[in-house]
């Protein structure tokens, strides 16, 4: 990880979201798939996620923000305020929010977490992995789908988890990733090969 060192958190993270809104452009075209549900979490990945909506608006498509609950470093505050600032909307932070969103969205792209994510999934996010799970969209994850053990995977007891065909890994694909049987990106690739 010595060269991902070279880079700060703000570059880290503009270059993550940009790879995962060019791979969602690469398998989901702005002409069918144009109105994108960006679901965010509380962390690092959730910056990820805005970053990739603002892309994502630079790319034709309109994203739409679900956000419920807001992390507390200024990093998500300065990025959502680029999501404001280019129109980008954020829904209201209750699920009927997200319910109403949900049946004019065409892609998801889940943001919600990454690599620091530790089962059971505690509310309001419980509720969102279900109703998204559930919408039948199509989904593309971000470096480990939301729900899964980083480790272990997919497979954990009585939790609802993301089923994605899409998944984006950042830098190296996480351990719990290796029985992904859909489309698979890299990106953000700080270190050697
Ligand atoms: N590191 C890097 O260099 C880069 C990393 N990058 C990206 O960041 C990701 C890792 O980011 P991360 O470490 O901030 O944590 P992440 O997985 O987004 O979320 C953790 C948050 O989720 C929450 N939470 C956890 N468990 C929960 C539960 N059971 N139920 C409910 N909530 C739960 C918990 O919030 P809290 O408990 O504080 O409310 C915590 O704050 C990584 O996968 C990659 O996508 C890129 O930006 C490039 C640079």
């Amino acid at each position: 990880m010595s060269q991902a060192g070279a880079f700060s958190l703000d570059q880290l993270m503009e270059l993550a979201g940009l790879s995962c809104a060019q791979a969602l452009a690469k398998v989901y075209t702005r002409d069918a798939y144009r109105n994108v549900l960006v679901c965010c979490g509380p962390g690092n990945q959730g910056g990820d996620g805005l970053v990739a909506a603002r892309h994502l608006s630079m790319f034709g498509y309109q994203p739409v923000v679900c956000m419920p609950k807001f992390g507390s470093k200024d990093i998500y505050k300065r990025l959502h305020r680029q999501c404001d600032n280019m129109d980008i909307p954020t829904l209201p932070s209750d699920i009927s929010a997200l319910e109403t969103a949900l049946p004019t969205t065409h892609v998801i792209l889940d943001a919600i977490f990454g690599f620091s994510f530790q089962g059971p999934v505690r509310a309001p996010f419980d509720a969102v992995l279900d109703r998204i799970q559930r919408s039948g969209k199509p989904i593309v994850s971000v470096d480990i789908p939301s729900g899964w053990d980083v480790e272990k995977g997919p497979d954990v007891e009585g939790r609802t988890v993301i089923h994605p065909e899409v998944l984006v890994s950042l830098t190296a694909p996480k351990e719990g990733a290796r029985g992904f049987r859909g489309r698979h990106f890299l990106g953000g690739r700080f270190v050697p090969r």
